[in-house]
């Protein structure tokens, strides 16, 4: 089982879009172990976008993730790091299929509306920047037996 960590934007929380994205993500299959509405710091962007840290971009990325509430969530499952990929879409929303989140909500790169991490190496990177370890929740998910052989 892997973990991943999705991030609803600021401009998500704004459109009124949470609930949608969770949805998907229930209905995928996926199990949710901690989901909460929170404010980046300044720090924890700067932690959380490193990699971006030499593009020009960089200053509005961080202003933009810190402008307003994000829901910062972490969720389970097998391969949940590639599914959640292929269902958020491309970064570039002209790029992103219909019936990807993107695809489906998103006008411009800028304002992509969700985040979620590449690699599990990523993943444990992003968890840690915004969750304490006893913020996630470990139980059983009735429906394991259906999903998984
Ligand atoms: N060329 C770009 N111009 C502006 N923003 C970008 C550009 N490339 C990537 N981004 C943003 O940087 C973000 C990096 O993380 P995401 O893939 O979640 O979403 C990306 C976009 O929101």
């Amino acid at each position: 089982m892997e973990k991943t960590f999705l991030m609803v934007k600021p401009d998500g929380v704004q459109r009124g879009l949470i609930g949608e994205i969770v949805t998907r993500f229930e209905k995928k299959g996926l199990k949710l172990l901690a989901g909460k509405i929170m404010v980046v710091t300044e720090e924890q962007a700067k932690t959380h976008y490193i990699e971006h840290e030499s593009k020009p971009f960089f200053g509005s990325l961080i202003s933009y993730i810190t402008s307003g509430p994000v829901f910062a969530m972490v969720w389970e499952g097998k391969d949940s790091v590639a599914l959640t990929r292929s269902m958020i879409g491309a970064t570039k929303p002209t790029d992103a299929a219909p019936g990807t989140i993107r695809g489906d909500y998103a006008v411009e790169m800028s304002r992509n509306l969700i985040h979620g991490s590449d690699s599990v190496e990523s993943a444990e990177r992003e968890i840690a920047n915004m969750f304490k370890a006893d913020e996630l929740v470990s139980y059983e998910q009735a429906t394991a037996k259906w999903l998984y052989e």
